[in-house]
């Protein structure tokens, strides 16, 4: 595919809102120096969302990060001619210079399950992996925005809270836990059922990012549609189900990859644009909150110049919605005290 051709799929569709960056001003070349460094860049999902990245005009320097395999893939992501320039960094010597000065980090570091594993049996891995890389975020760039989708995300995002609690730098207004996959396929989902125009589609997801946690809540769903309640917790159930979805597809060979690249793609985006003082640039994101009695909990986030600017509330539930918001208490409770026991302990 010629790049034009993948630049002008980002412009128009895949990163919405890319286009209308542009129209407010930033054409490509003027909009602020941004620093992207992605951390677990030779991964499944590193790999496609290096190469996002690198096709968004916000971003000037990108940095891509693996404890291997990076020098390749950031040579051939730097071939292509758009703005920004790729610098690859191998190994734990080289993280800090990966760092440095990074405005925005994007965190795909760690395993993916299996068929029969829950998000919560990567905890063991992955809660390692994500409190040294943030250990060092801290230390090399304490004001960048975190954007974490290592899982389980609803435990990896309170120990990266802790670890910066315990550096002296965090700021709830600049952790998010990347919930946007979720976002988009309870957009696909529901465009398929109610028969709408998928571009057109808007459907909030908050809660977690694991299983009954994950809440979508198509009652709020636009354009609206006249679905039975059987069809409302059918598309609920898949959405809940999705990453098992692709897990068991996949068959041992790893999780969802391209689509959580697209998504991770699509936040990071929008951090930029809220950094670059687009205004009302809103995304669903896991992130220290207010909404419920739980302390992390996704909702819709107002992204702007420092982070989150807003934590929005959940607007009207239905009672099949307010059912699944008690249900998933319990189990996401869990799972963040569990984030902060580790990072605590460790
Ligand atoms: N938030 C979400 O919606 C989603 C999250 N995920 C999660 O993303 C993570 C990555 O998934 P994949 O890319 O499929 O896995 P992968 O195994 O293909 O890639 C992971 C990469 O992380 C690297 N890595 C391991 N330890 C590292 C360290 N200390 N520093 C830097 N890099 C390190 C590995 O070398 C590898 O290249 C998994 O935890 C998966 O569960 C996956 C899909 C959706
Ligand atoms: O299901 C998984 O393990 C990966 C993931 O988080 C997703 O696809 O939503």
């Amino acid at each position: 595919m010629r790049t034009s051709m993948l630049k002008s799929i980002v412009r128009r569709s895949s990163v919405p809102g890319v286009s209308s960056v542009s129209r407010r001003g930033f054409a490509s070349g003027s909009a602020p120096e941004r620093k992207v460094a992605v951390l677990g860049a030779a991964g499944g999902i590193g790999q496609p969302l290096s190469l996002l990245m690198k096709l968004n005009p916000l971003v000037s320097r990108l940095a891509l990060y693996d404890i291997a395999g990076t020098p390749g893939v950031a040579a051939d992501v730097s071939h292509i001619n758009t703005r920004s320039e790729v610098a690859g960094f191998a190994g734990e010597e080289q993280l800090g210079q990966a760092l440095e000065g990074a405005d925005v980090v994007i965190i795909p570091a760690g395993v993916p399950r299996k068929p029969g594993m829950t998000r919560d049996d990567l905890f063991n891995i992955n809660a390692g992996i994500v409190k040294s890389l943030c250990t060092a975020i801290a230390k090399y760039c304490p004001h960048a925005l975190v954007n974490m989708i290592s899982n389980p995300v609803n435990s990896t995002v309170p120990i990266a809270a802790e670890v910066f609690k315990k550096a002296g730098t965090y700021d709830e207004k600049r952790l998010f836990g990347v919930t946007t996959l979720d976002v988009v396929r309870a957009k696909t989902f529901y465009a398929g059922k109610a028969r709408a125009n998928v571009a057109d589609v808007n459907v909030p997801v908050v809660g977690g990012h694991a299983g009954i946690t994950i809440l979508p809540l198509f009652s709020q769903a636009t354009p609206t549609a006249n679905l039975s309640d059987e069809e409302i917790e059918a598309l609920t159930k898949r959405t809940q189900d999705g990453g098992t979805e692709v897990v068991e597809a996949k068959a041992g060979k790893g999780s969802a990859t391209l689509s959580m690249a697209y998504a991770g793609a699509i936040f990071a985006d929008a951090c930029l644009k809220g950094l670059n003082g687009v205004p009302d640039v809103v995304e669903c994101s896991f992130v220290q909150s207010n909404v419920t009695e739980l302390p992390f909990f996704a909702s819709k986030v107002r992204l702007g110049k420092n982070g989150v600017e807003e934590v929005l509330g959940l607007g009207q539930l239905t009672d099949y919605e307010k059912k699944g918001l008690e249900a998933l208490k319990p189990e996401l409770l869990s799972s963040i005290e569990k984030g902060i026991k580790f990072a605590n302990a460790n």
